[in-house]
């Protein structure tokens, strides 16, 4: 069977990075894709804002929604405490199947869960089947048309405490405004928008902030 562009990269990883660093995964999913098959990581200028992000808040219960070939996944979980833990939500099995040989080979799986199925199924479980009380920190990099619908889900299930943090990626390109027109106008949030451009391309793109009030 022909390989796939998600199997070519986990390949390229495989061959080039090192075992057990995930700064040479990132580095190495980034060079593949910016030479030789463009795919939709967050990319290295997206994923310094998240960086930054991420060590401001220090969060220790992280959920994450489109693992895809869990280059995010490894990029957030090389920066968490020890005792910190990440769920990752991916609808599609091939995408999860690459994901959790990324994230073994990167060496962070005693921090990192992928879950697999429908963030609208998965999310009712959280409480109960996955052990979480409230989230820190929430990545949204899914299908763009479910931010909204799964954020008012995360707000449903208490899963969002003051303060907690929901990043979403892409909110210009391909974008989500159904999420921005809410988001911006529900006094529960503070918004901070972070102009950045689409992963190895130079069209813009942007990230969205939305902190949580409580
Ligand atoms: O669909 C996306 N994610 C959900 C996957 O289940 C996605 C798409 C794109 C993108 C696509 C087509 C293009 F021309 C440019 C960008 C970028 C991203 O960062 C993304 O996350
Ligand atoms: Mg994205």
């Amino acid at each position: 069977m022909a390989q796939s562009k998600e199997e070519r990269i986990l390949n390229f990883v495989l061959q080039n990075a090192v075992r057990g660093d995930p700064q040479s995964v990132v580095d190495t999913i980034d060079k593949y894709c910016s030479q030789k098959e463009w795919a939709m990581n967050v990319g290295a200028e997206k994923g310094l804002i998240l960086d930054k992000i991420l060590e401001e808040t220090k969060p220790s219960v992280l959920l994450e929604l489109g693992t895809y070939c869990g280059y995010s996944a490894v990029r957030i979980a090389r920066l968490l405490k020890p005792s910190a833990r990440l769920l990752t939500i991916e609808f599609n099995p091939d995408f999860a199947a690459i994901a959790r040989q990324m994230i073994e080979f990167a060496g962070v799986q005693d921090k990192v869960k992928i879950v697999e199925g429908s963030s609208e199924t998965i999310i009712p479980q959280l409480k109960k089947k996955h052990e979480v009380d409230t989230l820190d920190f929430v990545f949204l990099d899914h299908w763009k048309d479910r931010y909204l619908p799964d954020t008012i889900l995360l707000l449903d299930q208490g899963l969002l405490r003051k303060g907690s943090v929901i990043l979403a990626d892409n909110v210009i390109f391909p974008g989500a405004p159904e999420f921005i027109k809410y988001i911006r106008n529900n006094n529960r949030f503070e918004c901070t928008n972070y102009p950045s451009y689409v992963e190895y391309m130079k069209v813009k793109d942007a990230m969205e902030k939305a902190v949580f009030v409580g």
